[in-house]
C-alpha cells in the first residue's frame, strides 16, 4: 500500500511518471471521450509536463486544470498556470482547454467558490492527477499548522476549491492561495505522486503512517485505500 517506487535515474523516472498520466488520460478518452487532468505547481512537474506534452494523445478532449494556484495572476512567475502553459500546454497539448482556480475577485474565497463551480461544470470526476510534495510534508496548497487545513482535509465536505491565507502565525504559505480539498483527490481515477531527495522520501515513509487528521499524505493514502503511486528519484531536479 502506497509503496515508494525508487528511480536511479531522474529522466526515467519523470517519463514513468508521464506515461502514468497519459494511460489514465487515454483510457478516459476511450471510455468516455473526454479527459480531466489536475496537476501540482512548483519545481518538481516542469520534467513530467514536458514528457506528458509529447504524449499522442487527442488533447483537444483534455481539460486540464491545477490541484492548487498561488493567488497572484499569470504573469507572476509564482503562477502555476503560467508553469503548466509553459511546460505542458504547448504544442499539440495546447489545445487541451485550461481551467484556471485564479480569478480576480475581491476575497481569494470567492475565487476559490467561482474556479469550484468551474471545475464542477467539467462534468467529470478528475482521471489524473499529479501531485508533487513539500519538506514540511504539504500537497496541494495544504500546509501543516495552517488554519485551512482542517477543512482541507475533512473527508465528508464536497470537492471544494478553498482559500488558504498566508498566516502570520505560520510558516506558510508564502502568499494566499487556491487549493483543492481532499475529496478532489480521493474521487480521482490516478493519483501520481512524484517525489525527488531523500529528505522527501523520508518525510513521505513517516507522514504516511500519520493522523489523517493533521497529516495530508496520512490522509490521502487513507482517502483512497492505498491507491496512490508514489515515484522518486535521488536527483533533486
Ligand atoms: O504550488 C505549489 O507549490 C504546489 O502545487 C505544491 O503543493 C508543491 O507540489 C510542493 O510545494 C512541492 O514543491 P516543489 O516541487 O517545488 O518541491
Amino acid at each position: 500500500m502506497a509503496e515508494v517506487r525508487a528511480f536511479s535515474d531522474a529522466a526515467v523516472w519523470a517519463e514513468a511518471c508521464a506515461d502514468r498520466l497519459a494511460d489514465a488520460l487515454s483510457a478516459a478518452i476511450a471510455a468516455d471521450g473526454a479527459a480531466f487532468l489536475a496537476g501540482a505547481g512548483g519545481s518538481t512537474p516542469g520534467p513530467v509536463y514536458q514528457r506528458l506534452a509529447a504524449a499522442p494523445l487527442d488533447w483537444s478532449r483534455v481539460t486540464a486544470t491545477l490541484v492548487d494556484e498561488r493567488y497572484v495572476p499569470e504573469a507572476s512567475d509564482k503562477s502555476n498556470a503560467r508553469l503548466l502553459k509553459q511546460s505542458l500546454l504547448t504544442g499539440p497539448a495546447a489545445s487541451a482547454r485550461f481551467v484556471p482556480l485564479y480569478s480576480e475577485q475581491i476575497t481569494v474565497d470567492r475565487a476559490g467558490l467561482l474556479a469550484a463551480h468551474a471545475l464542477r461544470a467539467v462534468g467529470r470526476p478528475l482521471d489524473a492527477v499529479l501531485l508533487g510534495m513539500g519538506e514540511d510534508g504539504h500537497i496541494c496548497s495544504m500546509f501543516p499548522d495552517n488554519p485551512a487545513l482542517k477543512q482541507l482535509l475533512a473527508p465528508n465536505n464536497p470537492p471544494l476549491v478553498l482559500a488558504v491565507h498566508k498566516s502570520r502565525s505560520t510558516s506558510a504559505p508564502q502568499e494566499d492561495r487556491l487549493s483543492m480539498n481532499l475529496p478532489w483527490l480521493a474521487q480521482a481515477r490516478r493519483v501520481v505522486l512524484a517525489l525527488t531527495g531523500a529528505k522527501k522520501r523520508e518525510v513521505f515513509e513517516r507522514e504516511v503512517g500519520g493522523d489523517p487528521s493533521v497529516s495530508p499524505i496520512a490522509a490521502l493514502v487513507a482517502a483512497r485505500a492505498g491507491d496512490i503511486e508514489v515515484l522518486w528519484t535521488e536527483a533533486a531536479r
